[in-house]
């Protein structure tokens, strides 16, 4: 680790250590448009303790002398159930930005998803970390020739998906942009974009109040809908997979419009403030991609343990996004391989805590909501007595010390 570096003088040892310190590094103007949620942040908060509600139930006396975490996301092997999500303007975290995020996450071998509004273009993220799996998540302009420019980027750069993000038609209200007048610093551009495809897409203009809504106000196509998937279909043989659901509904239609993965995520609770935590919308979304289709969650994930709950609850990977921002805006590469390490590391101790050798041992029964614990609500959930002992769903009998 280098000397003059952050690292060097305090180890990080969870996420909110690396949270903290990012703030101490990081501009307010960026340290706040990263962090911020929507409004008042209820879902914000939510996020994070939706997965403290849940509780672990784990089995003992299971031999875990050999773990194995890895798996495998739509056929590509990943090293343990996590992707990086996209987050835009990387850059303002840390100079090497998308590409450091891209080495340490070809690194690790894990997936990375770069977003539509890098401060780094496609090709030379690509370039960055050659063979390694990539991701590119798509944002709909009105005009569609620019968005099928990028789609198609993408595919020529060997990205293996497009996440179309769902959630943004507009841009949820942060009131510390407003308050900041948020806008990419000078020296940087949305670097997919280039002069041809119109100043205004390249460079966001200081604006009274958040610079992003104005940008997005301008450029994103709001129409977007359901039929768009198909034309999405038309342009690009890549998988689509879906950014933002969070019903049952709007799974069953993303399967019959033949999407290849649903991510279950309220955007870091940046959209729609007061919307359900995502661990909490999860198990329905399962339920609306009938096995069809591998269903992800991202929002709030901050812990190895929120991995397993997510896994129990029926999703293939988790996402993280402020994770890495923090890792990278505290040591750039090195930042965000240590992120990456400390989640692996976690994930593991709790994998094999709960009595797992392998991420196919999780089962959903090692998870419980804290408001449905059979001791306190008895008689709620089918919970009956019988032979002094407790029986309920998800085999919660066999824990009937709790
Ligand atoms: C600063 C920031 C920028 C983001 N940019 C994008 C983006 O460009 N495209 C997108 O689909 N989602 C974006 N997201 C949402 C993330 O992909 C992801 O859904 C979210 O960060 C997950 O929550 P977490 O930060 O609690 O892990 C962004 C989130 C943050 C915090
Ligand atoms: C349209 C949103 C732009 C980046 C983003 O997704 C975010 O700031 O949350």
């Amino acid at each position: 680790m280098s000397k003059n570096n952050t690292l060097a003088h305090f180890e990080p040892v969870n996420l909110y250590e690396f949270e903290a310190l990012a703030k101490l590094k990081l501009p307010k103007m960026v340290y706040d448009y990263y962090c911020s949620g929507a409004d008042d942040q209820y879902t914000l908060q939510d996020n994070i303790e939706a997965f403290r509600r849940l509780r672990l139930i784990p089995r003992v006396l299971v031999d875990i002398s050999a773990q194995d975490i890895s798996t495998t996301i739509l056929g590509v092997p990943s090293s343990f159930p996590l992707i990086i999500a996209p987050t835009a303007m990387q850059r303002m975290a840390h100079h090497d930005g998308e590409c450091a995020t891209a080495r340490a996450a070809a690194k690790n071998g894990v997936i990375m998803t770069l977003s539509s509004w890098s401060t780094t273009n496609i090709e030379d993220v690509a370039k960055a970390a050659p063979n390694a799996p990539r991701w590119f998540q798509l944002y709909v302009y009105k005009d569609r020739d620019v968005t099928a420019k990028l789609v198609r980027r993408a595919e020529k750069a060997g990205y293996l998906a497009i996440a179309l993000t769902v959630d943004t038609p507009r841009l949820g209200r942060r009131e510390a942009d407003i308050h900041n007048k948020f806008s990419l610093p000078s020296h940087l551009t949305m670097a997919n974009f280039a002069e041809d495809d119109g100043r205004e897409k390249s460079h966001m203009e200081k604006s009274s109040g958040s610079g992003l809504a104005a940008y997005v106000a301008s450029l994103i196509d709001r129409s977007l809908s359901w039929k768009d998937i198909a034309w999405l279909k038309s342009i690009t043989r890549l998988p689509i997979i879906v950014k933002g659901v969070v019903t049952r509904a709007d799974a069953e239609i993303a399967v019959r419009n033949g999407v290849a993965g649903i991510i279950v995520s309220n955007h870091g609770a940046r959209q729609l403030d007061t919307s359900l935590a995502t661990i909490d919308c999860l198990e329905e979304v399962v339920t609306g991609a009938q096995g069809r289709v591998p269903v992800f969650v991202d929002s709030g994930v901050r812990r190895g343990t929120d991995i397993v709950k997510s896994l129990a609850l029926g999703a293939q990977a988790v996402q993280i996004g402020r994770g890495v921002l923090w890792g990278l805006a505290v040591g750039g590469e090195e930042g965000v391989d240590r992120v990456l390490k400390l989640l692996r590391d976690e994930f593991e101790l709790a994998l094999g805590l709960c009595g797992c050798r392998t991420v196919k041992d999780i089962r959903r029964d090692m998870v419980v909501r804290l408001n449905e614990l059979p001791l306190q609500k008895k008689h709620s959930f089918g919970l009956a007595q019988s032979n002094g002992q407790l029986h309920g769903m998800n085999n919660f009998s066999n824990h009937s010390r709790l």
